[in-house]
């Protein structure tokens, strides 16, 4: 079975991913066609599309942007999201929101679980905590799947790296995570969509990323050798703390999930080797070899 799905945040790197997995079932409306913030446009736009599962995939995406525009932060990470689950409720359909690894970041050793209690460490982390407390106080029928460190698109923080040019690339080491191929994460979440939309009782929360945790610069070193197998010429890596960067807004040191409910789900879990071993994973190798 394939259900319609509707994708708020459509021309999104999560939302066009969406569309390419998904095919003609599934329609994205990108932030022109669709305001989020607008609740009465979202009751109009799902009343009259009557999709069969939503799924948001809209947000202020940018870290930062919640420091420097929280009010605007706040409305499209925060408040939208329980909008658009009370239009949901009303009109008897499944969602999938879109949420975050940061909205973890307290010390620990061990990928956080979903039953965990949140611990965010930044203003972004702890709006898309409250996007999730809105959603599910007002949706029954509503799973928060949380991704993390999307990879795959061309758009990605290797594929960035190796846009920039550098001879050198400076890389946190102590920074894990749980780095998620998106053509992967984008075919679990159809596959999850299909199967709420066939009545079947899904869990609330849903760590869906990559396995296993690894550090953002053990991550880089993985794909560069990758790269380098396929006889391309990578930067040099240079593992530095996450401090070294500098900025205003703190990053979780651990924010790596347990993806364990989700692999007994579908049957196995996303093992991001997989994808970061085939070059052609990272669009732009540019360096010449
Ligand atoms: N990228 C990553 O590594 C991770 C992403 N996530 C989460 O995954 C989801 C998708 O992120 P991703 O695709 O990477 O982010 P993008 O920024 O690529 O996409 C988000 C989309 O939301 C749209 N949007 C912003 N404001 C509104 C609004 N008011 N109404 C409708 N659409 C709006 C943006 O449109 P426009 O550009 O026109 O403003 C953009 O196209 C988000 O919930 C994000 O928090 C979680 C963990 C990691
Ligand atoms: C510029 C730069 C940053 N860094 C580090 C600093 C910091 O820890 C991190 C920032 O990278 P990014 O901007 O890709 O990461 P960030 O904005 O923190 O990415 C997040 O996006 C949002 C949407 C999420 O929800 C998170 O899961 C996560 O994927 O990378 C380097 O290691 N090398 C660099 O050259």
């Amino acid at each position: 079975m394939r259900s319609n799905v509707l994708v708020t945040g459509g021309g999104g790197r999560l939302g066009r991913a969406l569309s390419q997995a998904g095919g003609p079932g599934v329609f994205g409306l990108s932030s022109r066609e669709l305001d989020i913030t607008d609740a009465a446009a979202v009751r109009s736009a799902l009343d009259r599309l009557r999709p069969d599962v939503v799924i948001n995939a809209a947000a202020l995406s940018r870290v930062q942007d919640s420091d420097t525009a929280p009010e605007r932060a706040r409305a499209v990470n925060a408040e939208a999201p329980g909008d658009i689950a009370r239009v949901c409720a009303a009109l008897g359909l499944p969602l999938i929101h879109i949420s975050t690894d940061y909205v973890f970041g307290a010390e620990t050793r061990r990928p956080w679980r979903e039953s965990d209690p949140v611990s965010p460490v930044n203003n972004y982390g702890r709006l898309k905590a409250e996007g999730e407390r809105n959603v599910v106080s007002a949706c029954d029928r509503a799973c928060i799947a949380r991704v993390a460190w999307l990879f795959g698109d061309g758009e990605d923080f290797v594929a960035g790296l190796l846009r920039s040019d550098a001879e050198t690339v400076m890389v946190a080491d102590d920074q894990v995570g749980s780095p998620t191929p998106i053509v992967p994460l984008a075919e679990r979440l159809l596959a999850l969509a299909d199967r709420m939309s066939a009545g079947e009782s899904v869990p609330k929360v849903l760590h869906l990323a990559g396995s296993p945790p690894v550090s953002r610069a053990d991550w880089v070193a993985a794909a560069f050798e990758a790269l380098q197998g396929a006889g391309k010429t990578t930067p040099r890596l240079v593992r530095v703390p996450m401090a070294a960067f500098g900025g205003s807004v703190r990053r979780p040191h651990y924010s790596a999930l347990d993806c364990s409910l989700a692999a007994e789900f579908f049957g196995g879990e996303i093992d991001w080797r997989i994808a970061a071993a085939r070059p052609e994973t990272f669009a732009e190798p540019v360096l010449p070899a």
